[in-house]
């Protein structure tokens, strides 16, 4: 049971249906960085309060968010409730909720976690993402099963994470913090792409952006080595990670430092050179590492019962030079996922759900209709006051 100083959707009175509400104190306006007076709510549109939610129990917290299961009181769905953290801000949206509720809002593909709508607390000073929920995450996932994957199970997440990112990448989304985490699944078996907290828009040629981004384990080279101007052959790297966590069963390279990441890395790869990576040798970061020289790829002998097809596909996904590392559309057409076995059925995936969906009901009172307050409202202030890298 979580407290009740935690507790938003419980802690929210119901509004008073026939008062005229004005929420003032949280928005802030562009002339006059003055809090900004949100006129009577039939002026704005359609923002619901979160108190139509009946949080049901927590499955996750992250860096940015608290996430509940919850129940969506005006038709019983079950939903997602990520609510944004907002603790070191002191005007406005945190950037990483911004970034994802502009991003999941131009996403639609079955394989993205679709948000729903973005619902506000009492006062507009927190801010709830509703999603469709998801009964588990691949990290719970891997951490319950007794043994690894099959290799079609393996086959069949990693053709669904593909066709996300051959979605993103094609629109010029770059999520920038794959890990198994963030990989969701339902108890049919589909995967979904979740959190883009650190999801940001690329152009291309790229433009500057900062490196210190994605999960260490999951970190690119160029990214490790302090590039800033990377594209979204981040991605493809972390993927490469996920395919071979999935296949061995545990995390592929976790590195404690970025020095030990990137020793991972070349144990397993061998070291780069100017020829292999052009413009190697002028990364930023270089002049901070003493690069192990070791001459050899090792992913034969860490992969020792995965044919040619999938040894190839890792080797293509563990390309140094990044503008050479293989695309989503690449992967999606390697003779890995032609060659038997095939990837299984996702109905057929195992599924834990009992790790994290203990039911603990808190039936609360029905809410009145809703104030409301559009997103585009919202956005549109906060938008303009966020730099956005
Ligand atoms: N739509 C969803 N359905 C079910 N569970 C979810 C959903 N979205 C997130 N979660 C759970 O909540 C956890 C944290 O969510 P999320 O990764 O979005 O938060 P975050 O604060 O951005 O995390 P991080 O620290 O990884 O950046 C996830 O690992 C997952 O277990």
């Amino acid at each position: 049971m979580s407290s009740r100083k935690s507790n938003e959707l419980e802690a929210n009175p119901a509004p008073d249906p026939q008062a005229p509400i004005t929420r003032k104190g949280f928005l802030m306006s562009l002339n006059t960085g003055q809090p900004l007076a949100i006129p009577d709510c039939n002026v704005y549109g359609s923002c619901r309060p979160v108190a139509e939610f009946e949080k049901l129990n927590r499955v996750g917290e992250g860096s940015y968010g608290i996430v509940y299961r919850a129940r969506d009181t005006r038709n019983n769905e079950i939903v997602a409730l990520k609510k944004v953290r907002m603790d070191q801000e002191k005007d406005g949206l945190p950037v990483s909720g911004l970034r994802e509720i502009m991003i999941l809002k131009q996403c639609k593909h079955e394989n993205i976690v679709q948000l729903r709508e973005v619902v506000v607390g009492k006062s507009l000073d927190s801010i709830f993402l509703v999603m469709d929920f998801c009964e588990q995450d691949l990290a719970s996932v891997l951490d319950n099963m007794p043994q690894p994957f099959t290799e079609s199970e393996v086959k069949c997440i990693t053709l669904q994470v593909l066709r996300a990112l051959k979605y993103m990448h094609a629109r010029y989304i770059i999520h920038r913090d794959l890990k198994v985490s963030n990989l969701l699944m339902t108890d049919k078996g589909c995967i979904k792409v979740a959190d883009f907290g650190l999801a940001r828009l690329y152009c291309n040629p790229p433009k500057p952006m900062t490196p210190q981004m994605v999960t260490l384990w999951y970190r690119a080279p160029e990214l490790l080595l302090g590039s800033r101007t990377y594209t979204a052959a981040v991605d493809m790297w972390a993927f490469g990670c996920i395919l071979g966590e999935l296949l061995i069963g545990k995390p592929l390279l976790p590195g404690n430092s970025e020095i030990a990441q990137l020793d991972l890395i070349i144990e397993l790869l061998g070291a780069p050179s100017k020829s292999i990576w052009p413009g190697f040798t002028e990364l930023p970061a270089l002049q901070n590492f003493t690069l192990s020289q070791q001459p050899y790829n090792n992913l034969k002998s860490k992969f020792q019962a995965l044919r040619p097809a999938g040894r190839g596909l890792l080797n293509l996904l563990f390309i140094y030079n990044p503008s050479t590392r293989a695309t989503a559309e690449e992967c999606l057409n390697s003779k890995y996922f032609v060659e038997p076995p095939q990837a299984c059925d996702p109905r057929m995936m195992p599924t834990f759900p009992q790790h994290r969906n203990s039911l603990t009901t808190n039936a609360q009172p029905q809410p009145p209709p809703p104030a409301e307050i559009p997103i585009s409202d919202l956005l549109n202030v906060f938008i303009k006051r966020q730099r956005l890298d």
